[in-house]
């Protein structure tokens, strides 16, 4: 469950707390009629977490990889619920048109999530970092509640974590 503290499990909270804010975005994008795309704000995220990164001393490529997924991660989650809620008798949930304040709370897990990039810096480029990141997303899925849509764009968004070669040479 979130807060059991172990292994990469403070990493993939922060992704899971990210994500589920996709729910959010969507049904607020939903409610202006804006695009789920917007290719503007992926910069600002993208150069933000280049900042982030030159701070804590870690390689912002590595880093804006990472961010490249959970932004793929959310849009994912935002075309499987858009694409539940044209589905004949299913409603999207009432929200807001402004997206601020959940863009406001999206930047609080971003910059958590760079945090535990930084935690997790000894790991990731060794061959534990795969098997501990399939038990720490199982383990984050299971105390987030996620459904099989959720859990698909989480296995999406660690895609880029771990970093050990896998080549005998
Ligand atoms: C989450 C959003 O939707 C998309 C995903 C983004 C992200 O994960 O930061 C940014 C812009 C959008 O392409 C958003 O618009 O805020």
């Amino acid at each position: 469950a979130p807060g059991t503290q172990t292994g990469l499990t403070g990493l993939t909270d922060a992704i899971a707390g990210r994500l589920a804010l996709a729910d959010t975005v969507a049904a607020t994008k939903w409610a202006s009629g804006a695009a789920i795309d917007d290719p503007a704000r992926e910069q600002v995220v993208l150069d933000t977490v280049s900042q982030l990164a030159l701070a804590r001393d870690l390689d912002p490529a590595y880093v804006r990889s990472v961010f490249r997924d959970q932004i793929e991660a959310s849009k994912t989650v935002q075309r499987g619920l858009f694409a539940r809620w044209r589905l004949p008798g299913q409603t999207a949930p009432p929200a807001t048109t402004d997206l601020g304040p959940v863009r406001t709370a999206i930047n609080e897990f971003t910059v958590a999530i760079v945090d535990e990039l930084g935690a997790a810096r000894g790991v990731v480029t060794t061959l534990r970092c795969p098997p501990e990141l399939v038990a720490a997303t199982g383990s984050t899925a299971a105390g987030f509640g996620f459904d099989p849509l959720h859990i698909g764009a989480l296995a999406q968004a660690g895609s880029s974590v771990c970093t050990v070669s896998t080549g005998s040479d």
